[in-house]
């Protein structure tokens, strides 16, 4: 059977922008953001920096207007802060996002998309289908989603944004939140997971999620899997440590990497 193409993984987009590129010869990825309505984790500003889009899920956009202006404690003109981080857009089902907040982001220009009309799929789940309309196939290839505030509250959401990263399964999707980050590693390729120790790690896991995996194999982390069966119900790989600068997973279904957040980042 013919070898499966490597995928790579980097979390760089924690780390601030820099115009050098990847440093091996890749093309950085383009970066869009989704904000939710969870709390707005600290690195907020930063994935902001990185994206060339940037967006608002219904109550997300009261969590950039609420909670942004509280990552700068020293800046006390609250409003120059909000009009710095105006979104491209806001899109939803529109039952969450305060009268006050809409009219504000509407007057600095933001675009409101009102889905209303849709009760059967959530708000990232209509953020998402909207960048991808907008990209062009050239672009998706390069695409990374990043979502801020996947995590938290209630456990329906959570669930429901982690279904999005399976709904989604060939988009790079990486749902985030101060703890952690989560995404989707389908089996259809081998994955090389290049750790920033500086702002991530040591703790991990592998979670086979839908379908049950016959056997996966990886390399730098503690508890290796090696030919391993993992089945919700069965084995999960939970509190692993990375040991290694590059993990390398293979497996026969898609599995979920998630990976601890550093505190000060
Ligand atoms: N407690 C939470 N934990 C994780 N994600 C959340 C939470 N609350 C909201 N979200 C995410 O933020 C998005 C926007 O949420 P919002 O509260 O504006 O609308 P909702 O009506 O509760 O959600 P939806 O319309 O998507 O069911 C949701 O689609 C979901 O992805
Ligand atoms: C089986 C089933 N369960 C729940 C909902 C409700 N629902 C799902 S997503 C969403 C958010 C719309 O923005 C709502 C209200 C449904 N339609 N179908």
């Amino acid at each position: 059977m013919a070898e499966k193409l490597p995928m790579t993984h980097c979390s760089r987009f924690l780390l601030p922008p820099t115009t050098t590129g990847t440093g091996n010869g890749s093309l950085p990825p383009a970066y869009a953001l989704i904000i939710l309505n969870q709390r707005l984790p600290r690195f907020s500003p930063l994935l902001w920096e990185h994206a060339k889009t940037r967006m608002c899920a219904d109550g997300g956009a009261n969590r950039l207007f609420d909670n942004m202006p509280e990552l700068f404690p020293n800046e006390h003109d609250v409003s120059v802060i909000r009009k710095r981080y105006k979104p491209d857009l806001i899109k939803g089902d529109m039952d969450s996002i305060r009268p006050g907040v809409l009219n504000f982001y509407r007057n600095l220009g933001t675009k409101i998309v009102n889905n209303s009309d849709d009760q059967d799929t959530t708000d990232l789940h209509k953020c998402i289908t909207y960048v991808l309309d907008v990209v062009s196939d050239d672009e998706k290839s390069n695409l990374c989603i990043l979502v801020a505030g996947a995590l938290g509250g209630r456990f329906d959401h959570e669930m429901g944004n982690v279904n999005t990263l399976c709904r989604f399964s060939t988009t790079r999707i990486v749902l985030l939140s101060d703890d952690c980050l989560i995404q989707l590693l389908p089996s259809t390729q081998n994955h090389e997971i290049n750790v920033l120790s500086s702002v991530e790690g040591p703790h991990c896991g592998l979670i086979p999620i839908g379908t049950p995996c016959g056997s996966s194999r990886t390399t730098g982390l503690q508890w290796n899997l090696d030919n391993t069966e993992m089945r919700f119900g069965g084995l999960v790989s939970t509190s692993n440590i990375v040991k290694e600068e590059t993990v390398t997973v293979r497996s026969d279904s898609d599995l979920l990497w998630t990976i601890s957040l550093k505190k000060q980042t």
